[in-house]
């Protein structure tokens, strides 16, 4: 059987075990939304928070302020011990910021038996290594079963219970053809799955993780080109050639072209770039409107602005192009915001297709002509 065939067989028929007792490591907005999801589906769940406070807030009005309008329900333990929260359980969801990612792993590493898989949640490139989630849970987790998880997901609507789709990826065993019904990503799925939580299963983890990774970046400067007033023909634009620099990146690190179209790509792509109910975008337009842009250690994660660098310095380092993320980069380390957004459009000319920039470029000739005037003035 093709992988094609055996993919449309339909986890209904494989029939994959759920798994009963869900650890969530990390108590911010998605932590909990994904806790509720769980719960939802008829999972026992306990969520570890590592901040004191929203333990106390959850016991006293079960309400976390890091998603201030969902219902807690009794049900749901959530604890600040580690101990606690990892005891008896069968799967462990790790929903830390990416740059924490390694540090939280590390504790619950020495915590869980072997045979414990672990799902990673968090968008982002490790600032220290390059190193893709993954490839901290390879170093920090050795020989541990991991998948990914990922998507177009607010976690305010994911709360709300409505309609979300996500994709889950985890290695598959060359040896055997297509997917099996014990393939940890279709594990995932059923656990999850729900009539308002619809997860698609793949063996693409590159791909579902650097399609997260890089859309955070591209959404701030959705957001800049928002706040400087520049119009939705602006966006449409960043947007596709946002897609074009993931697309890019991502070819170049071995992901496959159906999941950076897919929902932890394009579809995650579209939804951060167009709502301020991201924190990217958010970010951006107050970088773009010349407000006081905030970010604070205790609280929101704008992971575009952590993961900027990360994802400029891998796409540096294979000799990938992302004008746009370059752009954001240089925004973030001070670098006027409107000139920025200006050289973006007066950059080369050269072709649209993915990786043909090489084959021809030539000068923009605006720019050529601002700098005569700029010698002759
Ligand atoms: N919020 C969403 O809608 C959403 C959706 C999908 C994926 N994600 C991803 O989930 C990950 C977690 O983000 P979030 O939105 O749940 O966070 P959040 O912004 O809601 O909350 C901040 C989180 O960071 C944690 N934190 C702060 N300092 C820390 C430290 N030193 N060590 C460990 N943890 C620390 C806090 O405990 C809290 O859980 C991110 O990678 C994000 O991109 C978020
Ligand atoms: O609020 P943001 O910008 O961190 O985006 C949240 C999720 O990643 C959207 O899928």
């Amino acid at each position: 059987m093709t992988l094609e065939h055996a993919a449309a067989r339909s986890l209904d028929e494989q029939r994959p075990a759920v798994f009963d007792t869900i650890a969530v490591i990390g108590a911010g907005s998605w932590g909990t939304a994904l806790a509720l999801t769980a719960w939802r589906a008829g999972r026992r769940v306990r969520l570890w928070a590592r901040e004191e406070h929203v333990v106390d807030a959850v016991a006293r009005e079960r309400r976390n302020p890091f998603l201030p309008h969902a219902d807690i329900p009794e049900e749901l333990l959530v604890t600040n011990e580690m101990e606690e929260a990892l005891a008896g359980a069968d799967l462990v969801v790790l929903v830390s910021p990416s740059q924490h990612l390694r540090a939280v792993a590390g504790r619950v590493e020495p915590l869980i038996p072997r045979s414990v898989p672990v799902v990673v949640c968090a968008k982002g490139i490790e600032r220290e290594t390059g190193y893709l989630m993954g490839e901290v849970i390879e170093e920090v987790m050795p020989g541990r079963e991991m998948a990914v998880l990922s998507g177009p997901t607010f976690a305010g609507e994911v709360a709300q219970d409505m309609a979300t789709g996500v994709t889950v990826a985890a290695a598959q065993d060359d040896t055997r053809d297509g997917f099996h019904d014990d393939h940890l990503a279709a594990r995932v799925a059923v656990t999850f799955a729900s009539e308002s939580f619809r997860p698609y299963v793949s063996d693409d983890v590159r791909g579902v993780e650097i399609g997260g990774a890089a859309k955070n970046v591209i959404a701030i400067a959705c957001g800049v080109a928002e706040g400087l007033g520049l119009g939705s023909n602006a966006r449409a634009m960043i947007i596709t050639r946002g897609l074009a620099e993931i697309t890019e990146l991502g070819l170049a690190i071995g992901a496959r072209l159906e999941t950076l179209l897919g929902l932890a790509g394009a579809g995650d792509l579209m939804l951060t770039c167009s709502s301020t109910q991201s924190r990217n975008f958010s970010y951006g337009k107050a970088l773009g409107a010349g407000e006081e842009a905030v970010r604070r250690a205790d609280g929101p994660v704008v992971e575009g602005a952590e993961n900027a660098q990360s994802v400029v310095a891998l796409a540096r380092r294979l000799g990938v192009k992302m004008p746009v993320c370059e752009t954001v980069l240089g925004i973030l380390d001070g670098a006027p915001v409107s000139a920025s957004m200006k050289e973006l459009m007066l950059a080369d000319l050269h072709p649209e297709a993915v990786g043909a920039s090489d084959d021809w470029t030539t000068p923009h000739p605006a720019r050529i002509e601002l700098e005569e005037e700029r010698l002759s003035a």
